[in-house]
């Protein structure tokens, strides 16, 4: 499903022109499409129904309080990784007893709210977590769920920045440490260890790092067992990858081929904690050019987006698709030269020669008003942005069946200085 589509010389989201939506709400703008939520969502629920997994929608992927609304009542759980997460997930209306909490630096005030809570299990990823842990936990007088986080030592090919299942990164512990933990689980009160967790990283294009991880939760928790642990969950964290490109990515069926037999072979509860693969596809950016210039030998497309609205380009030299709203279609393919079209480097307003979406990228000639879309932008898009240069965070919008509904109005001036405003 591709609910973004040239067609009469134009973009459309599902059934609306993204230039109307431009010219009612502005630029630069989200747009996420509702029905490709669902499905892609649906996707998941479908490919893993045999083990009827628990979906923990990684809300670090997309925040935004009308796209949790929507996983909410298609289903999912939440997998949060701070005090800031779990706050927007009970706004959000989540059954919390279904939410589970990663991260490596927890602090007491967002053990005792996840606690307050009672989250399914912390993800824990140090000795000194687990202590403090156990510490909040005896304060309350509560027992603590923990899954204990294996860094499994799998390379799962992502960019550097985003490998997280690799010995190095600081996600996770080695094996021994993971047996030493459980032991320690088993002789204070106050925890209970319920399960192990791994996350590879981010995106994962093959199966074969998700066939590895669970033959080594296979391997783990027959060990655990065999230590006198009862292991009822294994979290096989998220990462499924999506196409930026327009080729590569793969169906969830393809992922729960390699990870339902070990779920099966193990007989846990799985959880998943996907983000990328549910909301990538489902949101673009859409911008305005606001001017272009010829400049050392090269044009630069100068847009009224920057790297505050979508900082992947800047930070990973991540690859998205550009093209005008205005077009007859989309290039077949977006590497190289394309006919009739002159590179480029699209670029932001923002003070930072990192600020671009795109070098030496092929566009058709473009002026001053012309609206761009920028695809994919659906995950680690607004979750990611700030407000560098003093820009307000632009407007979001839901597509839900020919609506369009406000999702994070624009932000004002004032919006800006809130936070600020009892300085003398
Ligand atoms: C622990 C954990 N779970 C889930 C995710 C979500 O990853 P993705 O958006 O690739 O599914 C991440 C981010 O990589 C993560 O760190
Ligand atoms: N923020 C990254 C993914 C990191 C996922 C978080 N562990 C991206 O945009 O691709």
């Amino acid at each position: 499903m591709n609910p973004f589509q040239y067609r009469d010389g134009e973009l459309f989201c599902e059934e609306i022109p993204v230039s109307r939506i431009a010219r009612d709400f502005g630029t630069p703008c989200w747009i996420y499409s509702k029905a490709m939520l669902l499905h892609q969502l649906g996707q998941i629920q479908n490919a893993f129904a045999a083990v009827n997994p628990v979906i923990c929608f990684s809300v670090k992927a997309n925040s935004n309080l009308g796209i949790l609304k929507v996983m909410r009542d298609a289903g999912s759980s939440f997998d949060v990784v701070s005090g800031g997460e779990l706050y927007r997930v009970r706004k959000a209306g989540a059954d919390t007893a279904k939410v589970v909490f990663a991260g490596v630096g927890k602090t007491d005030a967002e053990i005792q709210l996840a606690l307050e809570n009672q989250i399914l299990m912390f993800d824990v990823e140090s000795e000194p977590e687990l202590d403090a842990i156990a510490a909040v936990a005896e304060k309350m007088g509560v027992i603590a769920p923990v899954a204990l986080r294996l860094n499994p030592d799998i390379d799962a090919k992502t960019h550097a920045k985003t490998t997280t299942g690799k010995k190095g990164n600081k996600f996770g512990m080695d094996i021994e440490r993971v047996f030493e933990l459980a032991d320690k689980v088993l002789k204070t009160p106050r925890l209970k260890l319920v399960g192990i967790h791994m996350h590879l990283g981010s995106p994962i294009l093959t199966t074969e790092p998700y066939d590895l991880a669970g033959q080594k939760a296979i391997e783990v928790t027959r060990d655990l067992r065999a230590r006198g642990h009862e292991i009822g969950w294994v979290n096989l964290g998220g990462g499924f990858g999506i196409s930026y490109r327009g080729s590569e990515g793969l169906p969830a069926s393809e992922y729960a081929k390699v990870i339902v037999p070990a779920v099966q072979e193990m007989g846990v509860q799985l959880a998943l904690e996907p983000g990328r693969f549910i909301t990538g596809n489902a949101g673009i950016l859409v911008s305005e050019v606001v001017y272009t210039k010829r400049e050392g030998g090269k044009l630069f497309v100068i847009q009224d987006a920057a790297m505050n609205d979508l900082m992947r380009p800047a930070m990973y030299d991540a690859f998205h698709k550009i093209w005008p709203v205005k077009a007859a279609a989309e290039p077949a393919n977006y590497e190289g030269e394309i006919e009739g079209c002159e590179a480029c480097d699209v670029v932001g307003p923002v003070c930072e020669s990192g600020d671009y979406f795109a070098k030496g990228r092929y566009l058709p000639p473009v002026q001053r008003g012309d609206l761009i879309s920028i695809f994919s932008a659906g995950a680690y898009g607004t979750s990611m942005s700030s407000n560098y240069n003093s820009r307000p965070r632009a407007v979001e919008l839901l597509i839900d069946k020919g609506h369009v509904q406000v999702v994070r109005r624009r932000e004002t001036y004032d919006d800006l200085i809130a936070a600020e405003m009892d300085v003398e």
